[in-house]
């Protein structure tokens, strides 16, 4: 294992890294393709091993096919190095084990003594990649049989909760056995490239600093629409709906990070701090402007790329009286002096015409207009942050018609950063790479913190509550569409538009 060894080796953590869920969809789907990467990016280094945990019987040479398996089709064919397959299955052990008993978890020391052969120094680092009823008894059974030292850290997955009261219990339960700082709750947003350009973009260039409030910004759009439906996930999908799988998490981290004052330096805890006031500052839903200001809807059958695709109700597995949203718009705010009065519109649903994240800052006219007033309404400049795909940053600007015949008439158009032209050598990792490397380096200003995930359960409580009490059922929307027409007339009543230069 040592043919790959390069001097900056040593600032390369070594972990023991115990994978619960070792057998299903995310480990298959973005584990190991992003531990895969980050092996061959060199950031693994050489003594890293991996304990695979599930309760399938299976060999440690079946797991490691399991995982070629899942990597070849998972990696792209291009990127997929058969020296590297080798090198990163060879780390790979597998253990039998029913999580919910607490004998069989002393296997995992013993694991670690003969995987390493000596005394066991490195951290252990527990990925939880099951549901979160599990994270407490795993976390209890692991401290109970020894395992755990003051190195150990813990990786949890969203959604922790189904509500605030749920994510107490979870996350005391596991509070009662890691101290926060040795807690990484992903939100896998978090680790998206753009998404961290965000705080590049808004704190290193004095050109955004400046204008990022309400004096230049007069609203923001914030829209994370997905092609694909619920996946074969009926069962857990019915039970949370789109803003609980979408809102509370991965949107509110956006709008923290789009409306967070800029943190003293980047440690964890000063960013974790700003967002937390951003959270605390969400504006709450009124009930006289709920009807208004909030558009859920449920997709039908309809088309998408030429193909016809199924309504929500006859998804597989299916109850027909559902009324769970897959689609959600709203108008909200940040109650603070810098956002006073500036709308964010948010948006979010499953069968949309097409995969795309993105978020769009509306800035101000200027004071005094002095061109075609014809032209007036085009008079703004837009900055436009996508997340995917193409991820890339524009900012449209307005300049001179070009033409003898064409006077000072104005034209759009935009500053373009296109990070996959503009660095064409550069990979862009997936989210899951670059938060299990931070895992590794133990920094944990990509993670979410208790308060953060309260906070937002708090606001998503209210509103879940507000619209029991309305007692409507969500409007249908037929896939391929870009949701209920009553999320465009949202917008459209305070005189704008959804951004829609896709
Ligand atoms: N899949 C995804 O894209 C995403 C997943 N998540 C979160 O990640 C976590 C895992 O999700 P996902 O991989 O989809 O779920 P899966 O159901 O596909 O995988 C969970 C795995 O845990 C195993 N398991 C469950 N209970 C036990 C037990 N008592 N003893 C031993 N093994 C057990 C299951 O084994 P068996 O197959 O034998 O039941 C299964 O292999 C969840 O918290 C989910 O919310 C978050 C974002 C995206
Ligand atoms: O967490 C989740 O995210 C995915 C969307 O993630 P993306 O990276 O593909 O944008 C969503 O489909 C899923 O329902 C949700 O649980």
């Amino acid at each position: 294992m040592n043919s790959h060894k390069r001097p900056e080796d040593d600032s390369r953590a070594v972990i023991d890294l115990v994978l619960f869920g070792a057998l299903g969809d995310l480990s298959l789907r973005k584990l190991y393709p992003a531990l895969y990467h980050l092996d061959r990016e060199g950031l693994l280094h050489d003594d890293t091993r991996i304990l695979g945990l599930a309760r399938q019987e299976l060999k440690g040479e079946g797991f490691r096919k399991r995982v070629t398996d899942a990597l070849q089709i998972y990696v792209k064919a291009s990127e997929l190095d058969r020296a590297v397959v080798k090198r990163f299955t060879a780390r790979l052990d597998y253990l039998q084990l029913d999580f919910e008993t607490a004998e069989g978890y002393r296997a995992i020391t013993e694991w670690r003594m003969s995987a390493r052969h000596e005394t066991v120094i490195c951290p252990l680092v527990v990925y939880l990649a099951v549901p979160a009823s599990l994270y407490g008894g795993i976390c209890r059974h692991l401290q109970d049989c020894g395992c755990l030292d003051e190195l150990s850290r813990v990786v949890v997955e969203k959604p922790i909760g189904h509500d605030y009261e749920t994510s107490c219990e979870i996350n005391d339960a596991i509070g009662a056995v890691f101290p926060e700082s040795r807690v990484y709750r992903i939100d896998h947003y978090l680790g998206k490239e753009t998404v961290q350009n965000l705080i590049a973009l808004r704190f290193a260039n004095p050109l955004f600093g400046t204008q990022w409030n309400q004096n230049h910004v007069s609203h923001v759009e914030i829209t994370v629409a997905e092609q694909v439906g619920i996946e074969g996930r009926w069962g857990y999908f019915d039970r949370a709906g789109q803003l609980r799988d979408m809102v509370q998490n991965h949107l509110l981290q956006l709008v923290c990070l789009i409306a967070m004052d800029p943190p003293a330096n980047l440690d964890a805890d000063a960013i974790r701090d700003e967002k937390v006031k951003v959270l605390k500052a969400l504006e709450p839903f009124r009930e006289n402007t709920l009807g208004r200001d909030v558009v859920r809807g449920q997709y039908i059958a309809g088309n998408i790329e030429g193909d016809g695709v199924p309504g929500y109700l006859e998804e597989e597995g299916a109850n027909l009286e559902s009324e769970t949203e897959t689609f959600v718009a709203m108008k909200t705010g940040v109650s603070n002096w810098r956002w006073a009065g500036v709308p964010f519109y948010l948006r979010t649903g499953k069968r949309l015409p097409e995969k795309l994240s993105q978020i769009v800052i509306h800035f101000r006219q200027q004071p005094h207009y002095i061109f075609d007033p014809d032209q007036r309404g085009l008079a703004t400049n837009k900055l436009i942050i996508r997340l995917q795909p193409d991820e890339g940053i524009a900012l449209e600007v307005l300049t001179k018609d070009s033409g003898l015949d064409r006077g000072m008439r104005l034209r759009r158009g935009p500053l373009h950063l296109d990070f996959g032209s503009a660095f064409p050598k550069a990979r862009i990792p997936d989210a899951y790479e670059r938060l299990l490397l931070e895992v590794m380096k133990g920094r944990q200003y990509l993670f979410v913190r208790r308060d953060e995930i309260e906070h937002a359960w708090h606001w998503c409580d209210s509103l879940i509550a507000a619209w029991q009490d309305l007692g409507e059922p969500p409007r249908r929307y037929p896939a391929g569409s870009w949701g209920p027409v009553a999320s465009i007339a949202m917008i459209t009543q305070d005189g704008r538009s959804w951004y829609e230069d896709y």
